[in-house]
C-alpha cells in the first residue's frame, strides 16, 4: 500500500452478470479512521460493492483493494484486514456469548485472552449477565454488540457494515451508532451499507447515493458542502422515488 493509498479504494469498477451492469465505473475511497454511508435504492448495486471487497464477486474492468489488496486475486488476505457485520449476524447459536467471540477470533487467527473478551463485551455495551448465556434468546441488537466486540478485538483496519441497523429500536440504533463511532476513532476505515438516514447522517463523516452502480451525489458532515439532514432526505426521497417510477 503506498502511503496515500486509502483502506477501502473502488477505482473505475465495472462488474456485470451477463447482459446487466450492476456496477458502472464505480469510485469510491475510504479514508482510515473515517465512516462512509453507502445508501440508495433496492438493486442499486450496495451489497455487490461489499462483495467485491470481500472477494466474493469481481470486477470485470477498474480496481478493487483493501489496503492495497486486491480482493479478487488474493481474498483471503484482504478479508484478514476486514470486519464484517452482514445483516444477521452469523454466531453459533449453542454458544454463550464469550464462546461465540472465542471461536470466532480463533477462526480468524487472533485468539485472545478471556478477561481481554469479557472486557470487550462490556465495551460494546452487552450487559454482564449475558456473558455466559447462550445465545438462542439473544436479540438482534445483543448480537450486534457481539459481533462488533469481535470487530474491537480484531483491530482490522476495515470495517463493512450492511444494513447494521435495520430491526433495531432507536435505542440499539444510537447505541450501535456509538460503537461505531469508537470503531473509527481507533483508525478504522467504515464503510455502512444503509437505507437509514437518519442513523447514516448521525456517524457518518461522508454519505454517498449509489444510483445503477455508481455515486450519484456525495455529501459531507464536514466543511461549506456539510450536509443538511432534511433536505438530504427530501433528496433521497425523490432519488427513491425515481428509482422506483
Ligand atoms: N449473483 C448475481 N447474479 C445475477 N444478478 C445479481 C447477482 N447479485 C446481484 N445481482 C443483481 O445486481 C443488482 C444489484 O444487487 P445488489 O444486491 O448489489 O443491490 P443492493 O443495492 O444491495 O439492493 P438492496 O437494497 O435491495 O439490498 C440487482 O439487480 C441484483 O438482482
Amino acid at each position: 500500500m503506498t502511503a496515500v493509498e486509502p483502506p477501502i479504494l473502488l477505482d473505475q469498477l465495472t462488474l456485470s452478470y451477463g447482459p446487466h451492469r450492476v456496477l458502472d465505473a464505480l469510485s469510491l475511497a475510504v479514508a482510515a479512521g473515517s465512516i462512509t454511508a453507502l445508501l440508495g435504492g433496492n438493486g442499486a448495486g450496495k451489497s455487490t460493492t461489499l462483495s467485491v471487497l470481500l472477494g466474493f464477486a469481481r470486477g470485470d474492468a477498474g480496481r478493487a483493494a483493501v489496503c492495497g489488496i486486491d480482493p479478487g486475486t488474493d481474498p483471503d488476505g484482504a478479508r484478514r484486514r476486514i470486519a464484517y457485520l452482514p445483516e444477521n449476524v452469523a454466531l453459533y447459536e449453542h454458544l454463550t456469548a464469550v464462546e461465540n467471540a472465542d471461536y470466532l477470533l480463533a477462526l480468524s487467527g487472533q485468539r485472545q485472552p478471556r478477561g481481554a473478551i469479557t472486557d470487550a463485551l462490556a465495551a460494546a455495551g452487552l450487559q454482564e449477565r449475558a456473558w455466559h448465556q447462550r445465545l438462542d434468546g439473544f436479540s438482534k441488537g445483543m448480537r450486534q454488540k457481539v459481533a462488533i466486540a469481535v470487530a474491537l478485538l480484531r483491530a482490522v483496519p476495515v470495517l463493512l457494515l450492511d444494513e447494521p441497523t435495520s430491526g433495531l429500536d432507536p435505542r440499539a440504533t444510537a447505541d450501535f451508532n456509538a460503537l461505531v463511532l469508537q470503531v473509527r476513532d481507533r483508525g478504522t476505515a467504515v464503510l455502512m451499507v444503509t437505507h437509514d438516514l437518519l442513523s447514516a447522517a448521525d456517524v457518518a463523516d461522508r454519505i454517498a447515493f449509489l444510483e445503477a452502480g455508481r455515486v450519484r451525489h456525495e455529501v459531507l458532515a464536514e466543511g461549506p458542502d456539510r450536509f443538511d439532514v432534511r433536505a438530504l432526505h427530501a433528496r433521497f426521497q425523490a432519488g427513491e422515488a425515481q428509482a422506483a417510477a
